[in-house]
């Protein structure tokens, strides 16, 4: 059997925002047909549903005789639902389900454990943590394998989840500190884009010019670590010039205790990822 993503059939179960951006992703990226593709959700969404057929030409569904039938001719079901809907769509999935297929799950503290236990099989199962970067080819996902998963499955997955963004393996204990920093990651980011445009605003800028000095300083620094290999603390250094304007802002952050409470921050959403996956199949 081959193991190539092009060829799969992929059931998105949750047709929502990390499903949308993993279909835009591989579509962009030419790595999936857009009919192998279903999206899936609890059906009284169905404008949301049009829009994305119009969009991507993907087929989609609400409706549960429908629904089945994507799940089960499907190679690999994406569960992409909310944590607090994990153990109704497994319940749904369980009488579906083949052991040929794949659960590629990317749902936040959800462990293959669980999955396991609420399907009450042992499928093949691929627990990842991926961010919305994917839509643009630009994701970081971690990924961990259950047992189940053969050396022919793990490419299947690496290629799904390389084809639009980086893919590091992981060991599974490591996926909620995976989603604090990367999973979480970009909101980080778009927050301080936030924070130095309205700086720039509130400083007399219009609102556009501050948000093109923002955006470019952003590509500008990320690109700096990659293309140079450097530490970010002395690329950090680099800007700081003694008793000048960097080192006088970086005084007030550390007032503020800005790095304390960053790490708190990320340690936080890993925290919320375990307290999250706990909770699912214990009701
Ligand atoms: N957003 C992100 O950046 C990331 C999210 N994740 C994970 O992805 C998962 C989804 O997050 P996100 O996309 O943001 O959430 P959304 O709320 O945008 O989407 C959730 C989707 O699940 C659907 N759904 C819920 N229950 C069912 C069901 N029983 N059958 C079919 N569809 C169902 C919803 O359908 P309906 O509209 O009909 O209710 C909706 O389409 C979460 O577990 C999250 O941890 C992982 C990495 C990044
Ligand atoms: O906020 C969340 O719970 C999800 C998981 C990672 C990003 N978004």
């Amino acid at each position: 059997m081959s193991a190539s993503i092009i060829e799969k059939r992929i059931a998105f179960y949750g047709a929502g925002s990390i499903a949308e951006a993993l279909v835009r992703g591989l579509l962009a990226k030419q790595k999936a047909w857009p009919g192998n593709l279903s999206l899936l959700n609890r059906g009284g969404k169905s404008e949301r549903l049009q829009n994305l057929r119009t969009t991507y030409g993907v087929r989609v569904s609400g409706n549960p005789e429908s629904k089945q039938r994507f799940v089960q001719e499907a190679d690999l079901i994406v569960l992409a639902v909310k944590p607090v809907d994990c153990e109704t769509a497994l319940l749904e999935l369980k009488p579906l389900l083949n052991e040929n297929q794949m659960i590629v799950s990317v749902v936040a503290g959800l462990t293959i454990e669980t999955i396991e236990g609420i399907l009450e099989m042992s499928m093949p199962v691929v627990r990842t943590m991926p961010n919305t970067s994917s839509t643009i080819g630009f994701g970081a996902t971690g990924i961990a394998f259950s047992e189940r998963v053969t050396d022919h499955q793990q490419q299947t997955a690496l290629e799904m989840f390389e084809s639009i963004g980086t893919v590091t393996v992981v060991e599974e204990s490591l996926l909620n500190v995976v989603t604090g920093v990367s999973g979480s990651g970009p909101a980080y980011v778009y927050f301080l884009m936030e924070q130095l445009t309205a700086a720039g605003v509130q400083g007399g800028m219009d609102e556009e010019t501050a948000r093109t000095l923002t955006v470019q300083t952003f590509l500008g620094a990320a690109q700096m670590v990659q293309l140079t290999g450097e530490d970010p603390a002395d690329l950090r250094r680099k800007v700081t010039s003694p008793n000048g304007t960097t080192q006088a802002a970086l005084d007030v952050l550390a007032e503020y205790r800005f790095a304390e409470g960053f790490n708190r921050a990320v340690l936080r959403a890993s925290e919320r990822a375990a307290e999250m996956g706990a909770t699912i199949g214990r009701k």
